[in-house]
């Protein structure tokens, strides 16, 4: 049996077991989370463990992050078996604080944000990556570990720490994975539990869709009219279509030049009450 990881419920108590690690030399990786966690999950704490020699898993489900009428209050929560899954890979440490500790009251600082937090998710979400930033960041400092682990499946987020880390000057590299999709295409996610049989079903069309547009957008150039086809499939399949777009794939601006940019598209859809986001390169 795997050693359980040690679960802190205080930054005070995180900072002691890693200020113990850094005296005895070890590198320190960071994978931020807010829990009922999947292989996708997994795969960045595997990761994390060929770039450092102890691993901090944060779970926390962050308030910050979620508008009042978001799905804050229902957010699945799994710390059990998330710890379990966690021993089995060997991670030494989970950071599990609660509300309070993170925001006690009177807590005033959150981080403000431009560049490539500008559009995309912050059009429906506008709360949303101030949220992330700011816990982000006190979870960075919490540890300041020499290494940080992010999905790809959340491309605009990974942009916008990167930026904030390389803005900040935190001591951490900040990693971005490949999404881990199901077999059939459609990628992890925790909300994936909210769909219903027949939008489960359904919800492989997300990843069809942007397959089958980047395939055209490669052999036409025209973005536009694939994009197009594509929204007008994902609404003739139940979707409602926040955004399916091509960007610039370092800047997340509007792309100006086709042939010459690195291009991811991304998008964000409802199917029911579930909110899917998935992005690839093109
Ligand atoms: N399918 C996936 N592949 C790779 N990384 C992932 C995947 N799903 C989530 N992650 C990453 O795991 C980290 C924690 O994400 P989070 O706990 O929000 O899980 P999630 O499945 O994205 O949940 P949600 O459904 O709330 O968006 C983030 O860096 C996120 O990008
Ligand atoms: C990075 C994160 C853990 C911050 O709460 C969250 O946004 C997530 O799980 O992607
Ligand atoms: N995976 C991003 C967290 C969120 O949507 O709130």
């Amino acid at each position: 049996m795997p050693a359980s990881p040690i679960i802190h419920r205080t930054v005070d108590d995180l900072r002691s077991a890693v200020s113990d690690w850094r005296r005895d030399g070890l590198r320190i990786g960071m994978v931020p989370t807010m829990g009922a966690l999947h292989s996708g999950h997994l795969e960045l704490v595997r990761a994390a463990r060929e770039r450092a020699d102890r691993i901090i898993v944060s779970i926390f489900v962050n308030p910050t992050q979620f508008a009042p009428t978001e799905d804050f209050g229902s957010y699945p929560r799994t710390e059990t078996s998330d710890v379990a899954k966690l021993a089995e890979l060997g991670v030494e440490a989970v950071f599990a604080p609660n509300a309070n500790e993170m925001y006690p009251t009177g807590y005033s600082t959150t981080v403000s944000l431009a560049g490539p937090a500008i559009g995309l998710e912050t059009d429906f979400r506008p709360h949303f990556f101030s949220g992330v930033a700011t816990v982000v960041s006190k979870l960075l400092i919490a540890a300041f570990p020499d290494v940080a682990m992010f999905g790809e499946k959340d491309y605009q987020q990974l942009m916008v720490v990167r930026q904030m880390a390389r803005d900040l000057r935190l001591p951490t590299e900040i990693v971005g994975l490949p999404t881990i999709r199901e077999a059939d295409g459609l990628a992890l996610s925790s909300r994936n539990a909210y769909l219903s049989a027949e939008e489960r079903q359904a919800a492989t069309t997300i990843s069809r869709v942007m397959r089958h547009a980047a395939d055209a957008i490669r052999a036409d150039g025209d973005a536009e009219a694939a994009l197009a086809e594509g929204r007008a499939t994902l609404t003739a399949a139940g979707f409602r279509v926040d955004y399916l777009v091509l960007r610039n794939a370092e800047t997340l601006a509007e792309i100006v030049d086709i042939a010459n940019e690195p291009r991811r598209m991304l998008a964000a859809a409802w199917l029911g009450k579930t909110r899917l986001i998935d992005n690839i390169a093109v």
